[in-house]
Parts: C-alpha cells; sequence; structure tokens
C-alpha cells in the first residue's frame, strides 16, 4: 500500500549548522512562545472575499508562534482587509491599495512583499500553495535571496518543516538556516482558522517599487455554483476511460450533481480535452483531501495518487481488478462506467 510505503527522508536547505542544532533546549520546549518569530501572511482573494486556502496558510502561520500580520493588496482592498482583521489569529493587517495589485500578478506582488519584509523583518514569509502562492513566492525568495520552502504538511520548528517529495512517496524535513523562511502551505494537511472576534489594527503596507514588465490584459474566468475542487468535501473524478467530453459531461458531471461534489480530471483526461485544465488533480494539478473521492476509469498513476491520497474514502470504478487505483480504494467497483456510473447517478437521486 502506497500509504504505508512513504518513507521519511531528512534534507536540509543548508548545510551551516547540524541537525544537532535543532533538538537544542529551545525547540524542545516549544517554538510556540519564541518571542522572535513575526511572519507575513499573503492573502489570496477571490474578488471581494478571501480564498478559502488562507484560512488554512493562517493555521500554519500561526504554529510558528510569535505575531501573524496579514498583507492584503487590490484596486479596492478594504472589504477583505477589514473580514481579515476579524479572523482571531491576525495580529496586524498591511493594506496595499492599487489598480496594479487587482489581478494577483507575481511581478508586482513580489516587490511589495520584498518592501513589507525590508520594513519589518519578518521570521516567516507564508502563503497558500495554490497557483498565485506558486507564481509569487519563488520571486520573493529569490529577490531575497533565500531558499524557498514549498508545499508543506507539517511544521516542526520555526526552522524545519515537513513535505512531500517524488509525488509524495517520501517525506522530507526540510531545515532552513535562512534568516527569512519563505514557505507556501499545502492546504489540505492544515485545518482552516476561521475563528472571528478579533480586531486587528489596519495600516498602510510600505511603498513598493511598481514593475511594468508584465501587464494584465484580461482574464476568462468560468462561473460555477459547484463547490471549490481544492475545498470541497466531495470530489468525483473522470479518466481517460470516459472517451470523450460529451461521456464526461454527462457522467462524470452527473454523478457529482448527484452527490453534490465538485469535478476533478485526471491528466490523462485534461490533455484529451474531457475537461479543462483547472481540474486536474494530482502531483502537476490540484491535491484534494475531500471525505469523498470518487476515481471513474482512472487507473491509479502515481501522479494521480500524490493528489488525492489523503481523500478519507476512497471509491474507484474500473474494468481493471488489477489497476493500481484498487490499492488504494475503500471501495472498489471492477464494472464498466458506462454501466455502473448512470445506474448509480439514477441511484442516489432516488
Ligand atoms: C511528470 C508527470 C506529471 C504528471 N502529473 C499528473 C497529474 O497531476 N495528474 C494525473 O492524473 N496524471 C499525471 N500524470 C500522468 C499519469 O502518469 C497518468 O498518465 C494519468 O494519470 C493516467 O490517467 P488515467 O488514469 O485517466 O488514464 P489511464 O492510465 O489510461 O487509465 C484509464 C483507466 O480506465 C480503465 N477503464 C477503461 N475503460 C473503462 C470502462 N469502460 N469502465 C471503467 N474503467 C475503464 C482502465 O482499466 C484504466 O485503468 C503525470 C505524468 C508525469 C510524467
Amino acid at each position: 500500500m502506497l500509504r504505508t510505503a512513504l518513507q521519511r527522508v531528512v534534507l536540509r536547505t543548508s548545510s551551516k549548522n547540524t541537525l544537532t542544532a535543532l533538538r537544542s533546549s529551545f525547540f524542545i520546549r516549544g517554538y510556540a512562545s519564541a518571542q522572535n518569530i513575526s511572519t507575513l501572511l499573503l492573502v489570496e482573494r477571490n474578488g471581494n472575499s478571501i480564498a478559502s486556502s488562507t484560512f488554512n496558510s493562517l493555521t500554519a502561520a500561526a504554529k510558528l508562534g510569535g505575531d501573524v500580520t496579514a498583507l492584503v493588496a487590490g484596486e479596492e482592498p478594504d472589504t477583505v482587509a477589514s473580514e481579515i482583521s476579524k479572523v482571531t489569529g491576525i495580529s496586524k493587517v498591511l493594506v496595499a491599495k492599487d489598480k496594479l495589485y487587482e489581478h494577483g500578478l507575481a511581478e508586482v506582488y513580489a516587490p511589495l512583499l520584498v518592501a513589507a519584509q525590508k520594513k519589518f523583518n519578518f521570521t516567516h514569509l507564508v502563503a497558500p500553495h495554490s497557483a498565485f502562492g506558486k507564481n509569487v513566492m519563488p520571486r520573493v525568495a529569490a529577490l531575497l535571496d533565500v531558499a524557498q520552502i514549498s508545499d508543506i504538511t507539517d511544521i516542526e520548528s520555526p526552522e524545519i518543516f515537513v513535505r512531500p517529495i517524488y509525488a509524495g512517496n517520501a517525506i522530507s524535513k526540510v531545515k532552513s538556516n535562512d534568516p527569512t523562511k519563505i514557505i507556501t502551505v499545502r492546504g489540505t494537511a492544515f485545518p482552516p482558522s476561521t475563528a472571528t472576534g478579533n480586531s486587528a489594527a489596519i495600516e498602510a503596507a510600505p511603498d513598493a517599487e511598481k514593475p511594468t514588465i508584465t501587464e494584465w490584459i484580461s482574464e476568462d474566468l468560468q462561473k460555477s455554483d459547484r463547490p471549490e475542487l481544492g475545498a470541497a468535501t466531495r470530489v468525483v473524478s473522470g479518466g481517460r476511460a470516459l472517451k470523450n467530453r460529451e461521456n464526461f459531461d454527462k457522467l462524470v458531471y452527473g454523478l457529482a450533481d448527484a452527490l453534490g461534489a465538485a469535478v476533478g480530471g485526471s491528466r490523462a483526461a485534461v490533455d484529451s480535452g474531457y475537461c479543462d485544465n483547472a481540474l486536474q488533480v494530482g502531483q502537476t494539478g490540484k491535491v484534494v483531501a475531500p471525505e469523498l473521492y470518487v476515481a471513474v476509469g482512472i487507473s491509479g498513476a502515481i501522479q494521480h495518487i500524490a493528489g488525492m491520497k489523503d481523500s478519507k474514502s476512497i471509491v474507484a470504478i474500473n474494468t481493471d481488478s488489477e489497476a493500481p487505483i484498487f490499492q488504494l480504494a475503500d471501495y472498489g467497483l471492477v464494472a464498466d462506467l458506462f454501466k455502473a456510473v448512470p445506474e448509480l447517478t439514477e441511484k442516489l437521486k432516488k
């Protein structure tokens, strides 16, 4: 079983200090009370609301101990700034108001974080491991000349982070000796911190350089009433076996509707044009950990499993009883999806 095959390896981002230093009494006594930790949390927005991944990242930021300052930027960021200031665990909110920040361009966000860092000298800069965070944070790391620590799933101390490698087949512990740690957080690994009742101070973020090398032209957003894939409690994903987009739409979306689920797809399904790129689950797609994950006509390649193996209940429908997905599935149905899915959908509707 993949779940039991996880190895633990220890890596270090710097060789300056040895691991002995990690075991010093400072860390053993609990880093949460450390005086010198201060974290900047990059708030991801969905228009006038806070993206759910921000709340997961806040849990990680809070685990570091010390103060957490939220950074909100946009053309009209006041609503989001006010909302995040009420969330428990936020000490202060920095607001950068400029049209340039409206569309999440990494080229303009990175200097903003650097300006905040230069002024406040945070020990940690934290963002969700979303498309946005993955785009912005490595640039910040490069500008500050420190290492980037991506996709963390746990925090052992302010210097030691746990993150999956080799498509989730191994777990590495990464130690950073850099003065500033630049981190992206795997949302599914940390519960969201959504408690409110706080009233953190809101102040203007320091002025930052505003590069003009990249210009936002337009975006093509798909509107959907479906739950968001990364945060959904139920996900139905379809694979290559669906054969075409019409089948995918009818069968995968049909079952998802009956379950109130979000829709995902394997890379084969995405590459074949059965569903959109944003729906890809896996190593190079989204990482999900819903209560229920239904894999329809998906073989269970290691790269797909990397994106869904932490789902609580996994159901697989596949004609091949030897398909690797069955090694992971809690419930396996060896059946032709073209018969089984309509039947299941009808029964669920009733
Ligand atoms: C660097 C790299 C990154 C990658 N990243 C990802 C990623 O993020 N996500 C991802 O998914 N893949 C990723 N892949 C691709 C991955 O290796 C697989 O190729 C892909 O996941 C296969 O998709 P699939 O299971 O839909 O297709 P297949 O492997 O072709 O499986 C189709 C399955 O459908 C079953 N089937 C056929 N007919 C029926 C039927 N009528 N009813 C029921 N079952 C049926 C078959 O038995 C088979 O098991 C990556 C690959 C590489 C090299």
